[in-house]
C-alpha cells in the first residue's frame, strides 16, 4: 500500500519536482486529478465490461483515455491546455452519463462540485476571473442537466440510483479532501523553505546572524526569568584571508564549511551555533557557567586545530586555527548585546595574545 502511495506521489509530482513556487500546487493538483480520473475510468470500464454493459464500458474507456491525454499534456508542459481540458471533459462526461445512463435522480451531476475545488488550485495563478468562469461553467452544466435530463432511465434501477448518489458523494468528498491535503502539504513545505531562507546560512547551513541573535535574545530572557547563567562565545578563524589569497575563495568556502561541521558536531544539546558574518561565528550556551563554557570552547579549539581539511587537487591538507572570546551574563547585564560585546572584546584579546586560544571577559 505504501509502495503504491509512493508511486502515486511520484507520478503526481512529475514535472512539478524542484519547483517550490506556487506553481507546484497547481501542477500537482492537475496531475492528481487526471490520475484519479484515469483510475476511476479504468475501474468503471472493467466493471461495466464484466457485467456486459458495452456502451457504458466504452464511455468509461474513452474517459480514461482522455484522462491519460490530459496527464500526458500536463507532464509534457502543456499546462494551460491540460488544465482547461479537465473541466470540459469532466462536464461532458457527467452530462453524457446523466442523459444516457443514470438520470438526474441519481444525483450524479453533483460530481460537478469537484470543479469548484479544482478551479481554486488549478487556476490559482490566473486568479479570480478564471476560477469564477470554471465555477460558472459547472453551475450552467448543473442547471442544464437539472432542466433537461430525464429523471430516470431504463438502464438503472432505484437501488442503482441510490448507489450512484452515494458513490458521487464519496468521490466528490475524496477529491476535495485530496486537493485540500495537497495544498496544505505544499504550503507547509513552502513555509519551511521560506523559513530556511530567512534563518539558515546558505554556505555553512548553520543558523544565520538573524536567527542566532534571535535565539540569543530568547536565551538571555530565559536566563533572567529563571535566574540562570548563560554564556556567549564568538569564534573567528585565524588568518583566514591568507587561505583565500593562497588557495582561492572556493577553497576558503570549503574551509568554512568544514569549520561549521566541527562546530555543529561538538555543540552540546541546547547550544545554538550560528554564523555571525564572514569568518566569524557565535555559540549561545544557555544555563552554562563561564568555567564550563571555557572548557567546551577549549575542546572545540583543539578539535579545529587538529582538523585536516582535504582539498581536491591539493596533496597536503589545510590546517586552521581559531580564536575564541567568551563572556557570561552578569548581575548588571541589562541587554544581550552587552554579553556579545564583552565576548567580542575577549576575542580581540585572543587575537592580540597570539591567536589559537580561548579568552574570557569577566568585567
Ligand atoms: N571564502 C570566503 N571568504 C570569506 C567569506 N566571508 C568573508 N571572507 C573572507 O574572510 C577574510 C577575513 O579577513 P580578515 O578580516 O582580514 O581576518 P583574517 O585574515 O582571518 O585575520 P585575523 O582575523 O586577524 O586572524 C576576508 O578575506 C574575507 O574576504 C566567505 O563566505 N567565503
Amino acid at each position: 500500500m505504501s509502495l503504491l502511495k509512493k508511486y502515486f506521489a511520484r507520478l503526481a509530482e512529475l514535472s512539478a519536482i524542484n519547483s517550490i513556487d506556487v506553481d507546484l500546487n497547481r501542477k500537482q493538483v492537475v496531475n492528481i486529478t487526471y490520475l484519479l480520473s484515469l483510475i476511476v475510468g479504468l475501474l468503471s470500464a472493467v466493471v461495466f465490461m464484466v457485467n456486459g454493459w458495452v456502451i457504458e464500458s466504452t464511455v468509461h474507456f474513452v474517459g480514461a483515455a482522455v484522462s491519460l491525454i490530459g496527464f500526458a499534456l500536463s507532464i509534457k508542459g502543456y499546462s494551460r491546455t491540460s488544465r482547461l481540458l479537465f473541466p470540459v471533459a469532466c462536464a461532458t462526461y457527467i452530462v453524457f452519463c446523466t442523459f444516457l445512463f443514470y438520470g438526474s435522480d441519481s444525483h450524479f451531476m453533483w460530481l460537478l462540485v469537484v470543479l469548484a475545488a479544482y478551479s481554486v488550485t488549478g487556476f490559482r495563478v490566473e486568479g479570480g476571473k478564471a476560477q469564477l468562469l470554471v465555477c460558472f461553467f459547472a453551475l450552467v452544466t448543473f442547471a442544464f442537466i437539472k432542466l433537461f435530463a430525464p429523471a430516470t432511465t431504463q438502464y438503472v434501477s432505484m437501488d442503482a440510483r441510490l448507489l450512484i448518489a452515494l458513490c458521487t458523494f464519496t468521490a466528490s468528498c475524496t477529491l476535495i479532501v485530496l486537493i485540500a491535503g495537497v495544498v496544505v502539504t505544499k504550503l507547509r513545505r513552502l513555509n519551511k523553505h521560506l523559513r530556511n531562507l530567512a534563518e539558515v546560512d546558505d554556505l555553512t547551513k548553520l543558523s544565520n546572524r538573524r536567527k542566532v541573535l534571535a535565539e540569543a535574545v530568547n536565551v538571555f530572557a530565559d536566563s533572567i526569568i529563571n535566574n540562570q547563567r548563560c554564556c556567549f562565545a564568538i569564534l573567528d578563524l585565524d588568518h583566514f584571508k591568507n587561505i583565500n589569497d593562497r588557495f582561492g575563495h572556493e577553497v576558503g568556502d570549503t574551509v568554512l564549511k568544514s569549520f561549521a561541521r566541527v562546530m555543529t558536531n561538538n555543540a552540546r544539546r541546547g547550544d545554538w551555533v550560528g554564523r555571525y558574518g564572514g569568518e566569524e561565528f557565535v555559540i549561545v550556551m544557555p544555563n552554562t557557567r563561564i568555567k564550563d563554557a571555557v572548557s567546551v570552547m577549549e575542546h572545540l579549539r583543539i578539535q579545529i586545530a587538529d582538523l585536516a581539511i582535504q582539498i581536491e587537487g591539493h596533496v597536503a591538507p589545510i590546517h586552521v586555527t581559531t580564536s575564541i572570546g567568551v563572556a557570561e551574563i552578569t548581575d548588571d547585564t541589562a541587554r544581550y548585546e552587552q554579553i556579545l560585546a564583552r565576548a567580542d572584546e575577549a576575542l580581540y584579546m585572543a587575537k592580540n595574545n597570539g591567536r589559537n586560544r580561548v579568552e574570557i571577559n569577566v568585567s
